[in-house]
């Protein structure tokens, strides 16, 4: 092997967000440039899990202060063939092995074992792989580990990436838990430290040999960005490397998707989104003759959730539009948009939850799909939806301001706004009606962005080509 990706999501075998749909595409196009790569992630105990076959790779125990705990890394059999990549999960009992990836009380103790783990595994590797890729701050402790704990010394030498997909969650956690590390020489603890707490990010961006951030934009906002890391990315800002995210155009592509109504190509777009929209209006009491505007993602203040119902509310009330929106997260965003279904009846629904499916039907079936983001590190949902001929209204911000351009502009195709208020986002969808009306260019827009290539490919060889820069 010569990179190891290091996650807590890896698509199909865990997904919450984005990170998923990144660690489990970016190794498949690294492979394919002849880059051999594998994904460890914790093994969960959800329906991958339950449906996969494992063969077992490696035991150990993994000590978190008086407890001990039995840890197992599976190979998922076929791996390579099925995924592109070899994919390993660890599972440790009692311990990691939940049904879902976040929000227990001792996620620190969780995934301070997996990481040990994943060092005990790869200590005993007859070849070292010539890349450690870590990805967001579950992973941001091994950085710190490699560099400093006896316990790895002679691993020192591999060169370790770590992507920040995410900021805002840094995983810090206090001191009072410094004894769950291996043995480290107590002089460096400045490393591990932020603002009196251990702070996995923060660990991760200085011991790290580079960091990348997931576009460009948001690396240049980073210095700025109220994360409370503001100046460390400042002064180690010449570590960073922003490498805009791709997507995986096997899984989205409108053409073979296995999960909407009906597949179209930019040839056949029209008819497409269509039969896609009815059947979407059909099922959420829409009407199909309207255009229709929908969100999908994690409803927190990070995507505008505080706002989402007001910016629906203001925009069906100024336009002749329908809005769906589909996610889960605050649950007062969540009554919110559940209320606005009863002042908008056939115009307005709301699905709380999580359903993959379902966010591939909207993708195909949606005229617009809107992202009023704080920050959006880079986006994925936009790349979808042009892939899928839906026109994306976004916010002027990080990855969003790299990919989309305002069909003001040259060459324009999307919708921008630059702050996050209800007005601002519900003028912005007025734009969007008006688009929808002038029906020739409406058509041409959505023929034109399908064709735009987002794939992996080039950002794939991007990170091979800083991987070869520092394992040389
Ligand atoms: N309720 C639901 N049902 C079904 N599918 C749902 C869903 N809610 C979200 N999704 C799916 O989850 C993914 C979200 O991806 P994003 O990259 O837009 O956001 P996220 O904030 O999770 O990722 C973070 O990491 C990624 C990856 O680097 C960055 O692009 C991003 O900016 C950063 O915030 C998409 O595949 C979307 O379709």
């Amino acid at each position: 092997m010569k990179v190891i990706h290091v996650s807590a999501e890896c698509y199909p075998a865990a997904k919450v967000g984005g990170l998923a749909d990144v660690v489990g595409a970016l190794p498949k196009y690294q492979t394919n440039l002849d880059y051999e790569s594998a994904v460890i992630m914790p093994y969960y105990n959800n329906k991958y899990a339950k449906d996969a076959k494992y063969t077992s790779d490696f035991e150990c125990e993994v000590a978190l202060a008086e407890n001990n705990y039995k840890a197992i890394v599976y190979k998922v059999k076929n791996s390579f063939d099925d995924l592109g990549f070899h994919l390993y999960q660890i599972k440790i009992e009692n311990l990691l092995d939940r049904e879902n990836v976040y929000g227990y009380q001792d996620d620190t103790e969780r995934f301070i074992a997996f990481q040990k783990v994943v060092l005990d595994w790869i200590l005993q590797f007859a070849k070292a792989p010539e890349i450690i890729h870590c990805h967001d701050h579950h992973t941001g402790l091994i950085p710190f580990m490699l560099t400093q704990c006896t316990k790895y010394k002679s691993m020192r030498g591999i060169p370790t990436i770590f992507t920040i997909h995410n900021a805002e969650y840094q995983g810090e956690f206090s001191f009072e838990k410094l004894s769950y590390l291996p043995e480290y020489d107590l002089e460096f603890s400045g490393i591990l430290e932020w603002d009196y707490a251990i702070n996995p990010m923060a660990a991760a961006i200085k011991a790290c040999w580079r960091y990348t951030t997931v576009s460009p934009n948001y690396m240049n906002e980073l210095p700025y960005s109220s994360t409370g890391l503001d100046w460390l990315f400042d002064t180690e800002r010449e570590k960073s490397v922003g490498i805009l995210n791709g997507i995986d155009t096997d899984v989205w592509n409108a053409s073979t998707d296995t999960m909407i109504a009906k597949n179209y190509s930019a040839k056949t777009v029209e008819a497409g989104k269509k039969a896609n929209k009815l059947v979407l209006c059909e099922k959420f009491g829409l009407d199909p003759n309207k255009p229709l505007v929908a969100f999908i993602g994690r409803l927190v203040y990070q995507k505008g959730a505080d706002i989402m119902a007001g910016i629906f509310d203001r925009a069906l009330d100024a336009n002749d539009i329908n809005g769906l929106v589909l996610g889960s997260g605050d649950p007062h965003a969540e009554f919110l948009l559940n209320e606005l279904k009863e002042k908008y009846p056939n115009r307005y629904n709301t699905f709380i939850g999580y359903d993959e499916e379902l966010s591939h039907l909207i993708y195909a079936g949606a005229d617009f799909l809107i992202m009023p983001s704080r920050f959006e590190p880079c986006g994925l949902n936009q790349l979808y939806a042009l892939r899928y001929g839906t026109i994306p209204v976004v916010r002027t911000t990080g990855g969003l301001k790299d990919t989309v351009k305002d069909i003001g502009e040259k060459g324009g195709f999307g919708i921008r706004h630059e702050h996050v208020t209800v007005d601002d986002v519900a003028l912005a969808i007025t734009r969007a009606n008006k688009l929808y009306n002038d029906t020739d260019e409406f058509k041409r827009i959505r023929k034109e962005i399908m064709k735009i290539d987002n794939s992996w490919e080039n950002s794939a060889k991007e990170y091979i080509e800083l991987y070869n820069l520092i394992s040389k």
